[in-house]
């Protein structure tokens, strides 16, 4: 089956843009000027060499650059008070990538021919994508109209939300208790019970049930890391007290540290807390969002793994009948897209109003396109069974 929109899909990397210290130039391998050199007691000249810093250890791991490349650049205004060249660039670039990875929506005939006579499962992440990004994580709420969209969709295909945020607080958010949930970052997931797959003897896999008291599988791949995480998040909340605007948010398997309000001089700082606490912790890794610096534990598991697992527990996976659609904005959201394209399982579509590199196949530009998609698949789905 050949899922791909009419363009050459190249498969991209990491969106860290590369620099010397990527490309292993620390600064202090390079020679210091001819005023910092100085002799030494003996005959030779000698290149004094600079401890390296803390400062130099985020560098060269590229964490700064990310951080400086995790969300659109401010546009500027001219002397004249008009945008200046720049937007046009800006635009015409966006208009470039969009022919690589199109609108769901100008796509949509494409992507309904394809999907007659199968049955859609939907995955959707939470903030940019459902909800706008705004500046405190706690106020990133879901528009009403966003809300009933939603659950129209999942009263026409099997809906699920895959999140970084903690499940609870994501449910919350959300509030409509015929989804599927997985938080963070799809290491904790509520899943409907299978009975044949159920496998009693994993430890990561338990019953449960809901909050309207339905039996429930929760799979929870990471759990003998929850001291570990919650340790950690305290170390966190402590060092970056002091760090005007900087945030530490607990994700359960995972811990969130946002620097969106905190002042661009001060990035290097977190970084470095970060980085300082994390050499402590093996065991755990950092990832990059927008705005945001994610610690979690080092295992083989993400959104697609989340994605396979839930597909699996629908009964639906590796059915030629089954096309599954991922709505997502950021970077975790890439392994949910790479695990739809490989093998031609399904669509991706990527949230975003700048070009990105992406293993999507196709793209919707902010949360109220996404709103609209989703209005639309139930449109289409009503007239498509009359
Ligand atoms: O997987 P997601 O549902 O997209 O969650 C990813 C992170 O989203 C949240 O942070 C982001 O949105 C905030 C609210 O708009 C914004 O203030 C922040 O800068 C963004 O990074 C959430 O707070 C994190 O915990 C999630 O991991």
């Amino acid at each position: 089956m050949d899922l791909k929109p009419n363009h050459n899909s190249p498969v991209l990397a990491d969106s860290v843009p590369v620099n010397k210290s990527r490309l292993g130039l620390s600064s202090n391998l390079v020679p210091y000027s001819a005023s910092a050199t100085g002799y030494s007691s003996g005959m030779y000249l000698t290149i004094p060499r600079r401890k390296p810093s803390k400062l130099d250890d985020v560098r060269a791991s590229g964490w700064l650059d990310a951080m400086q490349s995790s969300s659109p650049p401010r546009k500027k205004l001219n002397k004249d008070f008009s945008f200046d060249s720049e937007l046009d660039e800006a635009e015409s670039a966006y208009r470039n990538w969009v022919m690589k990875y199109p609108s769901a929506f100008t796509s949509f005939e494409q992507i309904t021919t394809y999907a007659k006579g199968k049955k859609i499962a939907l995955f959707l992440d939470y903030d940019g994508t459902l909800s706008p990004i705004v500046d405190n994580p706690d106020r990133a709420f879901m528009s009403s109209a966003m809300r009933t969209a939603v659950r129209n969709v999942a009263k026409h295909f099997p809906t699920a939300i895959i999140s970084g945020r903690c499940r609870d607080k994501v449910c919350e958010f959300v509030g409509l208790a015929e989804l599927h949930y997985a938080g963070s970052h799809g290491m904790d997931i509520m899943g409907p019970v299978r009975e044949s797959e159920f496998d009693s003897d994993n430890p990561n896999s338990i019953r449960s049930t809901d909050k309207q008291g339905k039996e429930v599988i929760l799979f929870q791949p990471a759990s003998e890391f929850l001291p570990m995480i919650d340790e950690v998040f305290r170390s966190l909340v402590v060092s970056t007290n002091d760090i005007k605007g900087a945030k530490v948010e607990n994700n359960k398997f995972c811990v969130s540290v946002h620097y969106r309000l905190v002042d661009e001089e001060f990035w290097p700082t977190i970084a470095e807390i970060v980085h300082d606490i994390l050499k402590g912790y093996p065991k755990l890794k950092l990832t990059h969002g927008r705005k945001v610096l994610e610690i979690r534990p080092v295992i083989d598991w993400n959104k697609g793994k989340a994605v396979e697992f839930l597909l699996e527990s629908l009964g639906l996976n590796n059915r030629d009948d089954v096309l599954p659609i991922y709505v997502g904005d950021d970077k975790t959201d890439e392994d949910a897209f790479k695990v739809l394209r490989e093998g031609n399982r399904g669509y991706g579509i990527l949230v975003s109003s700048i070009p990105k590199e992406t293993n999507a196949l196709y793209s919707l530009k902010d949360p109220s396109e996404v709103k609209e998609f989703l209005k639309s698949l139930v449109k289409w789905k009503k007239t498509a069974a009359i």
